[in-house]
């Protein structure tokens, strides 16, 4: 498709339902239930109880929201506190297509409906909240801008981008490791975690499923293809992100890197194209390595092989296995498709109490290519891991699916 900041265009094919028939058909063919938040102890009636109140609170100061945005930020408020759920209001452009995606769950409680959804459509009631798609002097304004500039501006930005011009040294091999794994742990940074302060410590990440072979693999074998990458958070995260598509395109490894990010503002930190913009001004401001890399990439967004695309249903409430075929076209085409963070792999192997011991390439068996996913555990979804080591981690005591300390990378061909 068309280099630079186009975006793709409409939903398109079809708007489904979760569980609706295409979604049966395309959808995998084993199942589980999914993740509520109405489990006590679960980690998702934490994300309702604690994150979502104190995060409404951060982005009513963030911003010098006027009397009615901030009224309306109260109200929603009050929906979290009592664990209580409206509809959009009439009027709001998506309002049919949230109808569709899950009217059984509207008026309801947050934590009956399967966390995905309700997770997402609060994100999206933020933003009804601060009046981003309303007429007037809110729209378009990302009520989490200024948590994502305080980030990119920080002095350990500055230290993590330096560390590029060591790793310009190394061995090939060593950068690719050194570039893959900046960009897996690079999603810790993601800021929701620092809402409630529920980062683990460095010290024991480690990773649970290591198929970076296979990556490197679908890289190296073969030639050079298009290759798509579904980023996650700005910041801390896309940097590290950036710096490894850098390298994929200045080696030549891919014809194309076309960088998927969400259209509108989403789960607190991920990256829209002005997070990329952003990220690529402090890339080429910063000197050295990372600066080269700032200038390559703006240069590679001008010649078409960086494309950025924004595709709507990046923030649908659904797995990817009800992606409409605008979508999966872009997936089927790629020699690669990466993706980043939880949210996407909750989406990729679908938000699911599964054995975490099922194949990884069982639960992705409908995705229409090559995929990997790059992602630190950050809640309890799990696949592809073997029994001896999800016992082992459980006898440590340490909350190790859900606190971003262990992380993974699964593939398959
Ligand atoms: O996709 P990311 O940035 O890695 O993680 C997002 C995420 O950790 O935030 C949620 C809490 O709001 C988690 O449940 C969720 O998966």
């Amino acid at each position: 498709m068309g280099a630079g900041l186009g975006g793709c265009g409409e939903m398109g094919d079809r708007t489904p339902a979760a569980g609706d028939a295409e979604h049966e058909r395309r959808g995998t063919a084993v199942s589980a239930p999914p993740i509520l938040g109405n489990v006590p102890g679960a980690y998702a009636l934490g994300v309702f109880r604690d994150r979502h109140p104190a995060l409404i609170r951060q982005v009513r100061d963030a911003l010098p929201y006027s009397p009615d945005r901030l009224e309306a930020l109260d109200r929603l408020l009050e929906e979290a506190i009592s664990d209580t759920m409206q509809p959009l209001e009439a009027s709001a452009h998506d309002f049919a297509a949230w109808l569709t995606w899950g009217r059984a769950y509207l008026r309801g409680r947050w934590t009956d409906a399967p966390f995905l959804w309700a997770e997402s459509f609060f994100y999206r009631r933020v933003l009804e909240a601060t009046g981003y798609f309303a007429d007037g002097p809110w729209r378009g304004v990302d009520p989490f801008e200024p948590f994502k500039q305080a980030e990119l501006a920080g002095s350990v930005v500055d230290e993590e981008l330096a560390s590029l011009d060591t790793v310009a040294s190394a061995s090939q091999a060593e950068k690719e490791t050194a570039l893959l794994l900046a960009s897996l742990w690079g999603n810790r940074a993601d800021l929701t975690f620092q809402i409630t302060g529920e980062l683990g410590d460095d010290k024991s990440a480690d990773l649970v499923a290591d198929d970076s072979a296979l990556l490197w693999s679908l890289v190296h074998d073969g030639p050079p293809g298009r290759i798509v990458f579904v980023a996650d958070n700005a910041g801390r995260e896309l940097l590290p992100d950036l710096a490894l598509i850098d390298h994929l395109l200045a080696r030549r490894l891919a014809t194309e890197v076309v960088l998927h990010v969400k259209p509108q503002p989403y789960f607190v930190s991920d990256a829209t194209p002005a997070d990329v913009l952003a990220g690529l001004r402090r890339l080429a401001g910063a000197p050295g390595e990372a600066g080269k890399a700032g200038v390559r990439l703006r240069q590679a967004l001008r010649s078409g092989r960086l494309v950025l695309r924004t595709h709507p249903f990046a923030c649908a409430p659904l797995p990817y296995s009800d992606m409409p075929d605008s979508l999966r076209d872009d997936f089927a085409d790629a020699s690669l498709t990466l993706t980043k963070g939880d949210l996407n792999y909750r989406r990729l192997v679908g938000d699911r109490l599964w054995p975490s011991d099922i194949p990884f390439a069982e639960v992705t068996a409908y995705f229409p290519g090559p995929v990997v996913a790059l992602r630190t555990l950050k809640s309890d979804v799990l696949v592809g891991v073997a029994p001896d080591v999800t016992a082992a981690l459980d006898a440590t005591g340490e909350r190790w699916r859900t606190t971003g300390t262990r992380a993974l990378i699964q593939g398959r061909a």
